[in-house]
């Protein structure tokens, strides 16, 4: 089999495809769990609302809530800075808003990934000025090597290196995110 001829959810999208497994379910799991837990003891008492930034945090942020064992809701925000390639365009834009108010709330931002920390340093901005009674973030995955604003989540999952990855959430030109597991995508070679 050829690499461009990879089957179905593997095919090869816009000349990239899953080259090489980075981090396997197992892992994701294992992952998901200590944050969940995490969260559970630091707001022991309290009430929270997570804050699932889409697309890419969907799969992770419906993990995350099943493993918190507090009296949680979840909200929904769409921002965009990527617009389908492999580097940040560096405009973060607001695509959707919150619905709610999130005054006196204590406030996670869920994030599939924290690359450049431009969309979440935007994000804290804006959602400060709405005086939540907290405000800390929460991502899976982290790749601190692109960081180009100081950013450091309260909660990361596993730190990823400066690689394109894809799977469980993350896209390539909206496709792959029903991965199960994390790649790094790769360009075919002909
Ligand atoms: O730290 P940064 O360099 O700002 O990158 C992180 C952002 O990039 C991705 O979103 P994307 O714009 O690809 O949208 P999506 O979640 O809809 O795929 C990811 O979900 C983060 O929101
Ligand atoms: N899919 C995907 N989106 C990102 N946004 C910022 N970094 C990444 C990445 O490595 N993969």
């Amino acid at each position: 089999m050829t690499q461009s001829r990879l089957p179905g959810k593997f095919s090869e999208i816009g000349g990239m495809y899953p080259a090489h497994l980075l981090i396997s379910q197992d892992e994701l799991t294992a992952m998901v769990q200590r944050l969940g837990k995490q969260i559970t003891e630091d707001y022991c008492g309290k009430q929270i609302l997570l804050v699932s930034i889409l697309k890419g945090s969907f799969i992770f942020c419906s993990d995350l809530v099943r493993a918190i064992d507090l009296p949680t809701t979840v909200e929904f925000m769409a921002c965009s800075s990527y617009g389908g390639g492999t580097s940040s365009s560096g405009k973060v834009k607001i695509i959707k808003d919150l619905d709610c108010d999130i005054k006196d709330k204590h406030v996670i931002l869920v994030e599939d990934i924290v690359d450049t920390g431009l969309t979440l340093s935007k994000l804290k901005e804006v959602l400060s000025l709405r005086h939540p009674a907290s405000l800390k973030i929460c991502t899976a995955f982290d790749k601190p090597v692109k960081r180009k604003v100081e950013l450091h989540p309260e909660y990361v999952g596993i730190e990823v290196p400066d690689e394109f990855i894809i799977g469980y959430g993350l896209d390539y030109q909206n496709y792959y995110r029903n991965l199960s597991e994390i790649y790094a995508a790769r360009p075919v070679e002909n």
